[in-house]
């Protein structure tokens, strides 16, 4: 279970969350705090108050991985294989395990082709699935994904959510505004101005916001 109590930072004022095990989706306005959430999650940002515990563990004494909506900003190197090695080889594994590694990774997510193409070369959605794969390379407990549906076509959006679902990753934090994959995840968070104005199983917290922009298209046509 990921535990936060007594949390402010910035917008944020969550006096207590508990997000259980699986694929959480937060969900809210601009600006409502989505992204600060993800960052304090990550242990990219410590609250000014309160605590985040993730199985009674800080966030940065876990393992976790982070894709962002822009993943260029993350980009540390210039091509595919190097930047998907990256974290393997700031850890001094063998370059053998390395390699052995990463290829089956990419391998396994259908980006072998791009392996010695420059990162600044790919298009978007091809940046997104390798700072995915950067990220699922040391098998965080925890994996954010910051918006990065934003600039996927509903083909590489769930290609990459059936690449999420087969690692069995322990905690899936993503944010979203496309809410009708909000609904198949296993939980979801609602935030407003900063505050978690909802929270649960999808089906309940969408049934809070019938009639509100957040409310999913396919849940009104009975889908
Ligand atoms: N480092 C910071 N210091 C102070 N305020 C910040 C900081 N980062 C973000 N904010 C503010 O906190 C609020 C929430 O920002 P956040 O990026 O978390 O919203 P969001 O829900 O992810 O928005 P969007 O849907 O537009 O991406 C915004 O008003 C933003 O300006």
């Amino acid at each position: 279970m990921i535990e936060l109590s007594g949390i402010r930072h910035t917008i944020l004022d969550i006096s207590a969350l508990r997000i259980p095990f699986g694929t959480t989706s937060v969900i809210g306005p601009n600006g409502s705090g989505k992204t600060m959430l993800l960052k304090l999650l990550a242990g990219i940002f410590l609250p000014h108050s309160g605590t985040v515990r993730i199985d009674g563990v800080p966030p940065r004494k876990t393992e976790t991985g982070w894709v962002n909506e822009f993943p260029d900003r993350n980009i540390l190197f210039g091509t595919v294989i190097d930047e998907v090695a990256s974290s393997l080889r700031f850890r001094h594994l063998p370059d053998r395990d390395v390699k052995i590694t990463v290829e089956k990774l990419l391998d396994s997510m259908g980006i072998s082709p791009l392996r010695g193409r420059p990162v600044c070369d790919l298009s978007g959605g091809e940046k997104v699935l390798v700072a995915l794969a950067a990220a699922l390379v040391h098998t965080p407990r925890v994996l954010v994904l910051d918006e990065c549906d934003s600039h996927l076509d509903n083909y590489r959006a769930r290609q990459v959510e059936r690449i999420v679902q087969e690692r069995a990753i322990p905690y899936v934090i993503r944010c979203t505004q496309q809410v009708e994959s909000a609904i198949r995840s296993d939980h979801v968070i609602y935030l407003e101005n900063g505050r978690v104005a909802y929270e649960g199983v999808p089906g309940e917290v969408f049934a809070r916001l019938h009639g509100t922009p957040f409310y999913p298209l396919t849940m009104e046509c009975g889908i």
